[in-house]
């Protein structure tokens, strides 16, 4: 275990709650709790051993009573961040929380920075890298299956299949080691065969991970998708009932929404970053014309595009160039008002679209769940065939490091193809077990660290 200072901070959400809690970690943690609180049964919370829920009073210098507090007492190896670690559980509110923690800070402990908590119980070998990682991606999880994938990779179900690939690596890696020490006992050509294999094997594995990679993206960041058509089709409509709220403004006067707006959406188990445009169309007036722009920038910007049209009119100019807009892009053509009488038809719209064509009626709900349907489609056709929530690549780094350790297997297929000697093959595996380990965090920079944890809430 590293010798560490020791640090605190609130770790559960501002503002008002039941409960609110202050986590302090490291070698004076039980020091630090002793000064700010009493036990109503007058011991020290050093006297106590660890797993230990002891009730009492937060008091500050001059012995005032801040707050009641429930105080759990977790002594090294024993806790989250395997530091000695104390949690003071206040009432959940700002006043009190604040309080608290600037007795801490008073009584020796400092300002814990975002994810240090985490990143110690990483640097203590409690989690892998990729688990450390989840524990993010579980607290920002927006739907059941973003949870799913992220309470697997904290599981440790991804890094046992990361660690299951190193380790047959080091196999081979030990294998051509001995057939190099004592080549009376092994022709090559038998050990060469034998690495081939399994490095095919290996690199089928990373393949099959590989295509996880754009599904759990998607699980993670959600689905970046843009409501764009011409004004009044019915766009901030449907933002309205895909979130069954009335989130945006809704008139009948085209023009209405100028701002695009951003919300999160649950489709089908797919969490959509969802995005209703304004109108698109020639216009004189300074504000839309910003807010048309916009819409534009997200055709290009956006990962799907919902591009609605009216059915209750003829196909317009306007409607002409928002097909032409989405040409090749990843787009669903809806065609919306139906419960109108019908003027523009499926049929009509699909001889001027490559996209598939889906007739909804936002008024009636008609049609949405054949939406949501394509939307399934569309993310889970192209890329998952594992199933297992478990093991997807969840971001852009370790798909790259995924993509890198492949190419190392790949050389180490060409050297034995090539006829060079065992100790070259060796090499090369060992490039690719050494990128893996970025992976897990076994062979990662303190930077990259560093930067990981940069990006998780405070007092995680
Ligand atoms: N109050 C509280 N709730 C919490 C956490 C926490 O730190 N505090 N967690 C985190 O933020 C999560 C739970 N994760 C945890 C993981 C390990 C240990 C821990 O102390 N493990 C010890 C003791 C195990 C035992 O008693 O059997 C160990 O494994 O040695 C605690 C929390 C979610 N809920
Ligand atoms: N009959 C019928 N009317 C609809 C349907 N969807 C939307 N409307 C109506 O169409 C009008 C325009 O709806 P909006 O959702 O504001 O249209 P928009 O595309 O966001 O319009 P802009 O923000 O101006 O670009 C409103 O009067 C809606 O009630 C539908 O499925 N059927
Ligand atoms: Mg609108």
């Amino acid at each position: 275990m590293q010798q560490s200072d020791t640090i605190s901070a609130i770790a559960t959400a501002q503002g008002e709650g039941g409960i609110g809690i202050i986590r302090i970690s490291g070698e004076r943690a039980i020091a630090v709790a002793d000064t700010v609180f009493r036990a109503a049964s007058g011991r020290k919370l050093e006297s106590y051993e660890t797993q230990r829920a002891v009730f009492g009073h937060i008091v500050d210098a001059a012995g005032e009573t801040v707050d009641e507090a429930m105080v759990l007492l977790m002594r090294a190896p024993h806790s989250y961040t395997k530091e000695d670690v104390v949690e003071l559980q206040c009432h959940g509110g700002v006043m009190p929380l604040r309080k608290t923690l600037a007795l801490t800070w008073q009584a020796g402990a400092r300002a814990a920075e975002r994810g240090e908590f985490t990143k110690r119980a990483f640097l203590n070998g409690r989690l892998d890298l990729t688990q450390a990682q989840a524990v993010m991606d579980v607290i920002s999880a927006k739907t059941e299956k973003s949870l799913k994938m992220a309470s697997g990779h904290l599981a440790g179900h991804f890094s046992a299949g990361i660690k299951a690939m190193r380790h047959d690596i080091l196999g081979q890696i030990a294998h051509l080691e001995a057939a190099i020490d004592f080549p009376e006992d092994e022709v090559d050509d038998v050990v060469t065969d034998e690495v081939e294999r399994n490095v095919v094997d290996v690199r089928n594995k990373i393949r099959k991970l590989l295509k996880t990679a754009h599904t759990g993206r998607i699980l993670r960041e959600g689905l970046m998708t843009a409501i764009v058509g011409k004004p009044n089709v019915g766009k901030s409509s449907l933002l309205n009932a895909l979130l069954r709220e009335e989130r945006a403004i809704v008139t009948d006067i085209p023009g209405t929404t100028r701002d695009s707006i951003e919300e999160y959406a649950n489709i089908g188990g797919v969490p959509l970053r969802i995005i209703d445009t304004a109108g698109i169309r020639a216009t004189d007036d300074i504000v839309e014309k910003i807010g048309v722009d916009k819409a534009r920038a997200y055709v290009d910007e956006s990962s799907l595009i919902l591009a609605l049209f009216d059915g209750s009119r003829e196909l317009s100019a306007e409607d002409e160039e928002i097909l032409d807009l989405i040409a090749g892009k990843d787009a669903l053509v809806l065609l919306n008002k139906t419960d109108l009488a019908p003027v523009l038809t499926a049929e009509k719209l699909a001889e001027r679209t490559q996209a598939p064509v889906i007739a909804i009626a936002t008024v009636t709900e008609h049609g949405l769940d054949d939406l949501a349907a394509a939307i399934q489609k569309k993310v889970y056709d192209s890329g998952m065939d594992s199933g297992d929530e478990g093991s997807f690549v969840n971001d852009e780094r370790q798909a790259e490091i995924l993509r890198q350790a492949d190419e190392h297997l790949a050389a180490a297929l060409r050297t034995i193809g090539a006829g060079l000697g065992l100790d070259f093959i060796s090499i090369d595996l060992r490039s690719a077990w050494e990128k893996l380990g970025e992976l897990t965090g076994e062979t990662v920079g303190e930077d990259i660290i560093n930067e990981i944890f940069s990006k998780f809430c405070i007092g995680k």
